[in-house]
């Protein structure tokens, strides 16, 4: 089953000269499917992510998401779609800091009006799931960016959403807790098949993935899938980089 449909998808923002950033995007993502955005700056990969996280608006073509068309819904029942079905992670984890690690994962629930003890539950499974559980009681401020990270994903996945859009997720942590965050996605993935939608510039952090789609300019440009070698996966989405442009000549070096 498809959780996500994008349809003959495009985008200009007008302006004294418009700027076409999407043409004829057409990208299916199947139920638990872990899927990385690529390509090189300015091509298009947040124009997508924001089409289909419903930030914005696309200029023709349809997004359906888990069966709905987001863009056929009024405010009220977008703001609902938006937490009960999509679950965000963003590069600067955007968790409140005058709440605890608990109060910042239980917070798309809390706006629900769910009952505390089925909170509470929901609560500690995904802080085991990860591996969190020990700073359930701390104040964002009081932990690492990895652990800040996990906190995110904890958040965007207690809803069970359709499906989990993480914008640049290991953009602002080193190369261990990058590894760190990645495994956790790959864990609910794997685990609970929770269905991913990731856009990076990383190719480690991409490596993690089942199903990597570059875009150029604005267009598809190529697809690329995982297999059982993450290694030689790696050096697929790097020969692939440099093939279709972006920013693997820094990269070849690194270790997987
Ligand atoms: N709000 C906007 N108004 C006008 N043009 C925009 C706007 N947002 C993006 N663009 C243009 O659309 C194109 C695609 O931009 P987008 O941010 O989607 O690329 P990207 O692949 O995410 O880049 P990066 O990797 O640098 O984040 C670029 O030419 C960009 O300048």
């Amino acid at each position: 089953m498809n959780v996500l449909e994008v349809t003959a998808l495009n985008k200009v923002y007008p302006g004294k000269v418009n700027t076409q950033a999407l043409t004829d995007i057409h990208l299916s993502i199947e139920q638990g499917e872990f899927v990385g955005i690529m390509g090189p700056s300015g091509s298009g990969k947040t124009t997508l992510l924001n089409m289909v996280s419903t930030i914005d608006q696309p200029s023709s073509g349809a997004v359906n998401i888990g069966g709905s068309d987001p863009y056929l819904m009024n405010k009220k029942e977008l703001a609902l779609f938006r937490r009960r079905q999509l679950g965000f992670v963003f590069q600067d984890f955007n968790l409140l800091e005058t709440l605890t690690v608990a109060e910042n994962i239980v917070l798309p629930l809390t706006l629900d009006n769910r009952k505390l003890a089925e909170m509470d539950a929901l609560l500690h499974k995904v802080a085991d799931r990860l591996n969190i559980k020990d700073i359930l009681n701390k104040r964002t401020y009081e932990i690492s960016g990895g652990q800040r990270q996990r906190t995110a994903i904890a958040r965007a996945m207690i809803t069970s959403p359709a499906i989990i859009l993480a914008d640049e997720p290991t953009g602002a942590l080193d190369s261990n807790s990058s590894r760190i965050v990645m495994e956790s996605l790959e864990d609910i993935n794997r685990r609970e098949g929770t269905t991913l939608m990731l856009v990076t510039h990383d190719p480690l952090a991409a490596s993690y993935c089942n199903r990597i789609v570059f875009i150029k300019d604005g267009r598809l440009a190529a697809e690329i899938h995982r297999g059982d070698n993450r290694q030689a996966f790696f050096q697929k989405i790097i020969d692939t980089l440099s093939f279709w442009g972006g920013n693997s000549h820094e990269l070849s070096s690194i270790r997987v």
